[in-house]
Order: structure tokens, then C-alpha cells, then sequence
């Protein structure tokens, strides 16, 4: 049974056992002995979790961790809630789905309920964008009457493939016709070539800055040769090698400011709460043309948290909130100094 009995062997102080069933290149970048090490001094197990397998005969968990998808693990995971109610699944599966296509996934962005008095003259929103189900709509004037050139095309649908990432930079009308439907056409905004990628773990927001697409300048725009389009996948992903170009970003990059950490929380934190969600990070750029307008790009559920500064401590802590939510007594040291780890 998953829940209060003490495990064997769990001498005087009680051990937490955490079930991890991640994808094998998800589970080598985010299960790093440093945070094994750090969630077993604070008396929290990382295990992994076989999804072939009836979840019953592994654990018993106190707290489920998972990117996984397919109406097996689904099944699993119903089966699993269903019986132990009170132990949490992070996170669960039909709030994750939201994420899933690009409409969804920024709809809720523009229901977002911030108090922006409080942030000055600073605003938040999506770029415009349109879906398009099929080859003959790219040709429809009256849907891009909306759309500005240049235009970023994403499929629509964003599952963690590699095809979900393939995006094209549409510069005129021309490059439309190789794309392949279905598909987000967003407006592409000038933002100094600098992403700001914020990682929220449950309370936790952490922001850090990413180098992004470069501005798109009118010349290109009124160059009738040029290509109607460009191809790129997962720009603010790239290995560290660097070109001069990229070494000319590399210094926009440190001297790009970052949003005010209140303005930025507040929209973290209604994004919580608007998704269900405690663990995801959202893309921000800032818009060129109107100083203190910011726009959500991109929202992923699980993503890459080991390239998050100190995110053995952050998650961490995170386990414990979790395993202790129905804790009835209140914690006096919520924060005990970790032990055992080198
Ligand atoms: N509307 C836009 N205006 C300007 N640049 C954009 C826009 N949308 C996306 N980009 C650029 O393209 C990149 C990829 O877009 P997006 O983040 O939507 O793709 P993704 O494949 O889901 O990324 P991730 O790897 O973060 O999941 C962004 O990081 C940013 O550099
Ligand atoms: O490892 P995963 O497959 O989960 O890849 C995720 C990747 O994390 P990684 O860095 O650990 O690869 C994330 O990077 P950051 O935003 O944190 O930079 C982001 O690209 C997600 O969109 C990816 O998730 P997907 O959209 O493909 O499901
Ligand atoms: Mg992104
Ligand atoms: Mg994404």
C-alpha cells in the first residue's frame, strides 16, 4: 500500500519514496547523483518507475514524477490515483494535455487574471496567430489578413517529437506553400535576439536568459530574391559551441536586462494556477517595438530543470512539499540541514 506505513529497514526517521517514469534521455539529464544525493539526506528515495509493469508492484510511492504518454501509462496512472487518492501524481495527465497543441497551450495566457496595476507601465501577452488545418487555407487571403509578415510556423501540435520542434521563419507569401498543415502561423517579433526562459517548480520561479532567433530587419523583408523561407528546431537549445556570430550574441545576451522579478512571478504564478501544473517552464520574449510589452512564446510541461541554477535544492525542496502536503501537524523545520550529502 502507497501512503503512511513506515518502510522496512526506515530505522528511527521515516524514508519517502519518489517514482520517476521519464523517457531514458529525460531520465539522464535530470536524475543527477547530486540530486539523488540531496533528496536521500532529506529522506526522500528517487526511484525509477517501469511503466511496462503494474505501478502496484513497484513502490509503494509516496509521490509520483512523470513524462510519459500513451493511454497505457494513462490507464496506469487512473488505476494508481484511484487507489491511493491521497498520493500525488505530478502532474496529472489531462492538465498536461493543454500543453500539447500551440492554441491550447497560449489560450490560457490570454485568460490570465494578473493584477498589472501593480507592474507600472509593463504588459503581457501572445503574439497574433492563426491555425491552419490544411494546404488550401495557406492560401486563403482572408485568414492572413490577421498576420503581419514575417511569420513563424509551428506545428500545431507539440508532443515532444522531434517534428513538434521543426519550425520555419516565413518571410513573404511565397514561403507558405511549403509548409505542411496542420500548423500555428504566429507573428515573428523583433525582440534583440534574446529569450527568457522561466522554470517554475511548484512556488519556485527561476528566470534565466537564453539566445533566441536574431531580429528580422525590413531589408529582408523587401528583398523579393530571397528565400520565402527559413527551417530551425530548438534555437534557444543549442550545444555550446560558438561561432563569431554566436559569439557577438553570447554579449547581447549578458547585457539584455531582465523582466522585473515581481512581474514575472505574478504571471508565473496565475499560470499555475491556470494550468494545474507544477511543473513547466514558459518562453518570454520582449517585443522591439513597445518598450515594456512582454509575449509568451512556447510553454513546456517537465522541461530540461538540470540547466536550472541550483536545481538539486529547488527540487528537492519541492519533493518534500509534496510528500508532506497532508501532513496534519504543522512543520516547525521545513528547512532542516541536509544530511548526508557529500
Ligand atoms: N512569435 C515569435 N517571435 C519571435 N521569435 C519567436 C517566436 N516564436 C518563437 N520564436 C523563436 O523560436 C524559438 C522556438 O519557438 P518555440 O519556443 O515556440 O519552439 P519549441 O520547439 O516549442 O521550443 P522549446 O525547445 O522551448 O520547446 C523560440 O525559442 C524563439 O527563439
Ligand atoms: O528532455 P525533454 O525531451 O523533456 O526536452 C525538453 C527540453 O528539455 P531538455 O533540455 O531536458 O531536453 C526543454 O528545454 P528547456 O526549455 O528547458 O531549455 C524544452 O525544449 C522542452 O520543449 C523539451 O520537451 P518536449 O517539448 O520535447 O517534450
Ligand atoms: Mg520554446
Ligand atoms: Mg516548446
Amino acid at each position: 500500500m502507497a501512503g503512511d506505513e513506515p518502510l522496512p529497514g526506515d530505522g528511527q526517521r521515516r524514508r519517502y519514496l519518489i517514482g520517476y517514469a521519464l523517457a531514458p534521455k529525460k531520465q539522464q539529464s535530470f536524475i543527477q547523483p547530486s540530486l539523488v544525493s540531496r533528496a536521500a539526506g532529506r529522506g526522500m528515495d528517487l526511484v525509477p518507475v517501469d511503466p511496462s509493469r503494474p505501478l502496484p508492484e513497484q513502490g509503494p510511492f509516496h509521490l509520483l514524477i512523470h513524462k510519459l504518454y500513451g493511454e497505457e501509462w494513462r490507464g496506469q496512472l487512473d488505476a494508481f490515483s484511484a487507489a491511493h487518492p491521497a498520493v500525488p501524481v505530478v502532474d496529472p495527465p489531462h492538465a498536461i494535455d493543454r500543453l500539447h497543441n500551440r492554441i491550447s497551450m497560449l489560450q490560457v495566457v490570454s485568460e490570465l487574471d494578473v493584477p498589472l496595476h501593480a507592474h507600472h507601465h509593463h504588459t503581457f501577452g501572445i503574439p497574433s496567430q492563426v491555425v491552419v488545418y490544411d494546404a488550401a487555407a495557406l492560401s486563403d487571403s482572408g485568414l492572413l489578413a490577421a498576420l503581419r509578415f514575417p511569420l513563424i510556423a509551428k506545428p500545431l501540435v507539440a508532443d515532444g517529437t522531434a517534428k513538434s520542434h521543426k519550425m520555419s521563419l516565413v518571410y513573404h507569401r511565397e514561403g507558405l506553400r511549403k509548409l505542411r498543415p496542420p500548423l500555428v502561423l504566429q507573428e515573428f517579433v523583433n525582440h534583440g535576439g534574446v529569450i527568457f526562459k522561466v522554470y517554475v517548480v511548484g512556488a519556485h520561479v527561476t528566470c534565466v536568459k537564453r539566445r533566441s532567433l536574431p531580429d528580422v530587419s525590413s531589408d529582408v523583408l523587401q528583398d523579393a530574391s530571397a528565400e520565402g523561407s527559413l527551417s530551425f528546431s530548438q534555437v534557444s537549445n543549442l550545444p555550446n559551441e560558438r561561432t563569431a556570430q554566436e559569439y557577438y550574441d553570447d554579449m547581447r545576451l549578458e547585457d539584455a536586462i531582465m523582466p522585473p522579478t515581481a512581474f514575472i512571478n505574478d504571471i508565473a504564478a496565475a499560470l499555475r494556477r491556470a494550468l494545474g501544473l507544477h511543473l513547466f517552464n514558459f518562453d518570454m520574449i520582449r517585443d522591439a517595438r513597445a518598450g515594456d510589452r512582454y509575449l509568451v512564446i512556447d510553454i513546456n510541461y517537465f522541461p530540461g530543470y538540470a540547466k536550472m541554477p541550483g536545481y538539486e535544492t529547488v527540487l528537492t525542496d519541492f519533493f518534500w512539499e509534496m510528500v508532506h502536503k497532508d501532513d496534519d501537524t504543522p512543520n516547525l523545520n521545513p528547512n532542516p540541514n541536509d544530511e548526508d550529502v557529500k
